[in-house]
């Protein structure tokens, strides 16, 4: 049954958000949000993106105050409660950003939330002792250097470090982003863990089947008002979980595969060698979808980005449109000069400018195919940015807006705009709807596959099953820098896909 929180007594709850609103100038990012979170449970987080989610979780964290309405914490109204005070309250909030200080041990890392207590004093010896024993049946060696430890390891020492420094109510902001399918079952695993010993987890995820699997209870955001949720999700299915969500039905994407045997490459690579790359040939033909994963280091990820020139190639060749063989791109530059673009996985570091325009961003890439002799022609790049704004459904009064004003995903959307916009005859995208809702996530789907029916050649970096599954004609997976097996037509399934990944 859907239904909005029912009342509970108070005991039960450890937290709850009550007619909570925040305004930003003229945006309404949150509408009198009610919800209650039960103490010792998984309270998932859905909506899509710009639906409210950070916000409401950067002011149950204490990172900015409410415009209106009020968190309680155990019965106790909370007035004016920055993070500092809702961390000594017992809140975390634990981003994918969350730092990790990587030349540091994991014990040490653990203690980096610590604050002195009012005297100023820390009794650092019987810190690194309780630091290691709580680091017990992680898995993670206390002594272990932070920067070698892997993916689902760092954001165990994220979530530990919470609870080292008292947290009670833990706040994860999509912590399974980057993490295969094995490593999300290792996380979830370990948060039932903590919840049998009291700990409280509120959980954001774009997922529904992460949130059907480790949650018990849900609140949905819709356009900054609670859409609805329950307290019971086993009483829930992922249909209706979509429906609250948009608003509406879903309609899933599925590419009508092709098959492109037999047919005369558009990009051949030969003999590419490269850090954990070593791939005697490979062919894609024009129009063509192919995915790659693997698992973390096998060499999906590495030789996409040697592809770009981000990464160097000690050898290799790559011809485009039936042109002689050359070397590999040096630079992303020669890359684009060549008509490859690429969406990296990581936005923030290699993906939008924040202070520029969302307009700026989608043209910048491909301003110079469209300046001439210096020139920018203003009407064409105006043209392009209406296209890909709207294309990409992204959610700001105007193209004019600044990046960082806009949600999480609503800045991947930007990306993603910008590198279709240079319409490139080599696509790669690295993880694209990673951090998308699952509405938008079938509107990328749908753009990348009338993109390839032009005659673009895509290449798709996943760890998202499902995705890869929907929106590709053949599958590569990657091992030893090498592919080991590669899946096309029936062969292609979720199933079947899981298998590989556990052999
Ligand atoms: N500093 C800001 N200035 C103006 N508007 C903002 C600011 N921060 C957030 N917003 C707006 O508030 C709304 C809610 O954004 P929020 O980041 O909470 O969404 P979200 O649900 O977390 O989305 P996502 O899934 O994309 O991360 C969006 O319309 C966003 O553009």
């Amino acid at each position: 049954m859907l239904h909005q929180h029912q009342p509970m007594p108070e005991g039960d709850h450890i937290l709850k958000v009550e007619d909570v609103s925040k305004r930003y100038g003229p945006v309404i990012a949150l509408r009198g949000v009610s919800i209650a979170v039960k103490r010792g449970s998984i309270h998932g987080l859905l909506g899509e993106n710009g639906a409210g989610k950070s916000t409401l979780v950067g002011i149950i964290s204490g990172q900015f105050p409410p415009s209106g309405g009020r968190i309680v914490l155990n019965g106790t109204p909370l007035a004016h409660a920055d993070v500092r005070a809702m961390e000594e309250a017992g809140v975390f909030l634990v981003t994918q950003e969350s730092m990790i200080i990587d030349h540091m041990s994991a014990a040490e890392n653990l203690m980096l939330g610590i604050w002195p207590n009012r005297r100023g004093f820390v009794n650092w010896r019987r810190l690194t002792a309780d630091a290691a024993r709580m680091l017990e049946g992680s898995g993670i060696d206390p002594k272990a250097r932070a920067g070698k430890l892997d993916a689902v390891a760092r954001r165990k020492l994220n979530i530990l470090r919470a609870m080292f420094s008292g947290g009670k109510v833990i706040i994860l902001d999509e912590p399974t982003a980057a993490l295969t399918v094995a490593d999300r079952r290792v996380l979830f695993d370990f948060m039932r863990r903590l919840k049998a010993d009291g700990v409280t987890f509120i959980f954001i995820s774009h997922y529904n089947d992460e949130i059907l699997d480790v949650c018990d209870a849900v609140s949905v955001l819709r356009d900054g008002l609670l859409a609805g949720g329950s307290d019971d999700i086993g009483a829930m299915t992922s249909e209706q979980l979509s429906e609250l969500v948009l608003g509406r039905g879903l309609a899933l994407f599925q590419r009508e595969r092709q098959s492109h045997e037999g047919k005369a490459p558009l990009v051949s690579f030969r003999g590419v060698v490269a850090k954990h790359v070593d791939l005697a040939a490979l062919d894609i033909a024009p129009g063509e979808i192919v995915g790659f994963t693997g698992l973390p280091g096998a060499g999906a990820k590495e030789f996409a980005r040697t592809i770009f020139g981000l990464n160097v190639a000690e050898a290799g060749t790559i011809a485009i449109g039936g042109a002689e063989p050359v070397p590999l791109p040096r630079a992303p530059r020669d890359a684009f000069d060549t008509g490859i673009a690429y969406l990296s996985d990581d936005r923030r570091r290699e993906g939008s400018v924040g202070q520029m325009s969302i307009g700026d961003n989608i043209a910048m890439s491909s301003l110079p195919a469209r300046s001439r002799a210096g020139f920018i022609d203003k009407a064409a790049e105006s043209q392009v940015v209406d296209r890909y704004f709207q294309a990409m459904g992204i959610k700001a009064p105007t193209p004019q807006a600044a990046v960082d004003t806009l949600s999480g995903g609503n800045q991947q959307k930007v990306c993603l705009g910008r590198v279709l916009a240079t319409e490139p005859r080599l696509l790669i995208v690295d993880e694209p709807t990673r951090g998308i809702d699952i509405g938008v996530k079938q509107d990328v789907l749908r753009i990348i596959d009338r993109l390839s029916r032009t005659g673009v050649a895509v290449i798709m970096v996943s760890t998202d099953t499902d995705e890869l599954v929907r929106a590709t004609d053949r599958i590569c997976i990657f091992e030893h820098g090498a592919i080991r097996e590669t899946l096309t037509g029936a062969d292609i399934s979720t199933e079947r896909l899981r298998r590989t990944a556990q052999a």
